[in-house]
């Protein structure tokens, strides 16, 4: 029999906006929490005024739960479940500074919805390569949700998957609040193929904004890019998939038509004229599909899917052919 998992206290290592909504929502449950954040004089902030001070700084934290700390092994401690929550690009640095011991008996969470750059892997596919963290320990955070919204406490939904329904329960309880509903899906990878490749679209979707084409064109590029995600997961991890769900669907749809969305931000103004470096300077956030949209195009070399989206939108960021041209051949292309 499965031992019970005493959740009482969670590890968050990160310090953006999706740390600071996800502690937010696990200070809504009588829980102690250690926080991970990379700057000192952050964690110091946090402990005087009660405030992240450069994401959601409107957002109070409850310093008697929570513990920032830049130790990221002290953090670690005594924690049964540990949530990941640090930009796919940088979270091989910071797993480096962990000892895979640190990790052992825990469930290890990502919510990290991108793909590690110089390997074209899942961040949970770096957890079970560099940390031997089992695979039925492993979870991850979806769903369509935005940092920003929970911050007002929106009515708000999330999905955890995981390859053990138990563990994912674990987590899925420990996010349920007033203002959040949290579900089990039982398809890891899918789930978080999905959520990298909807930051791939949601920029074509920026970058066709900001060319002026209007909602009859978005409304056709999002439903190409469905399909585009489909072969492209299916072919990757066949199973049998409800493609309509709020894990997968309602992911693609949050990030591709909100304004909150980084990636759709990146897109937007890189449509607009913006070099792809000028747009991330300004935009002073990570925009996980710049990243992501390299690995799909590298591991989709063996693959042989149709991408044309992620094509056109690799050609735009990367060999920094005109958006407009790119947008032309995928108007062809779409039916
Ligand atoms: N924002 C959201 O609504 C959601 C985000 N996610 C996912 O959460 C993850 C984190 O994103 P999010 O919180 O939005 O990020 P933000 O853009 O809000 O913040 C960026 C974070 O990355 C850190 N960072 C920047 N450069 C480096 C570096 N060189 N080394 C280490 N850390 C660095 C920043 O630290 P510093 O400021 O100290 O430089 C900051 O903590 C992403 O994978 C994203 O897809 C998932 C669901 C929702
Ligand atoms: O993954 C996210 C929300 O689901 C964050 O990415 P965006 O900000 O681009 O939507």
């Amino acid at each position: 029999m499965q031992k019970k998992v005493d959740a009482t206290k969670i590890a968050v290592i990160g310090g953006g906006s999706w740390a600071t909504a996800l502690v937010k929502i696990l200070s809504e449950q009588n829980v102690r929490i250690n926080w991970w954040l990379k700057n000192k004089k952050d964690v110091d902030y946090i402990l005087q005024h009660g405030k992240n001070p450069n994401y959601l700084s409107n957002v109070p934290i409850d310093t008697k739960k929570v513990t920032p700390t830049t130790n990221v092994r002290k953090a670690l401690e005594g924690a049964s479940v540990v949530i990941f929550v640090v930009p796919a690009a940088f979270i091989g640095e910071v797993l480096e500074t962990i000892p895979a011991a640190d990790l052992k008996d825990k469930i290890v969470v990502s919510a990290i919805k991108g793909m590690i750059p110089s390997e074209n892997i899942l961040v949970t596919d770096l957890l079970q390569k560099t940390h031997a963290v089992p695979s039925q320990k492993i979870c991850i955070i979806a769903g369509p949700c935005h940092a920003e919204e929970v911050a007002l406490e929106k009515r708000s939904y999330l999905s955890i998957a995981g390859e053990d329904f138990t563990a994912a329960s674990v987590v899925a309880d420990l996010l349920q609040c007033g203002f959040v509903k949290a579900t089990v899906v039982e398809d890891l990878y899918g789930v978080e193929y999905c959520a990298v490749m909807k930051n791939v679209v949601a920029i074509a979707c920026g970058i066709a904004r900001g060319l002026n084409y209007g909602d009859n064109f978005q409304a056709v590029l999002v439903s190409n890019a469905m399909l585009e995600i489909e072969l492209f997961v299916d072919a990757l991890s066949k199973k049998e998939r409800n493609w309509n769900a709020s894990a997968y669907l309602g992911d693609l749809l949050v990030t591709c038509y909100s304004p909150y969305s980084r990636n759709r931000t990146l897109g937007n103004m890189v449509g607009r004229g913006y070099s792809v470096k000028a747009a991330q300077v300004e935009m002073n956030m990570i925009a996980e599909g710049y990243y992501a949209v390299k690995c799909v195009y590298e591991l989709n070399k063996k693959l042989h899917v149709q991408m044309p989206i992620t094509k056109a939108v690799y050609n735009i960021l990367y060999e920094k052919i005109s958006p407009s041209v790119e947008l032309r051949i995928l108007e062809d292309s779409m039916c």
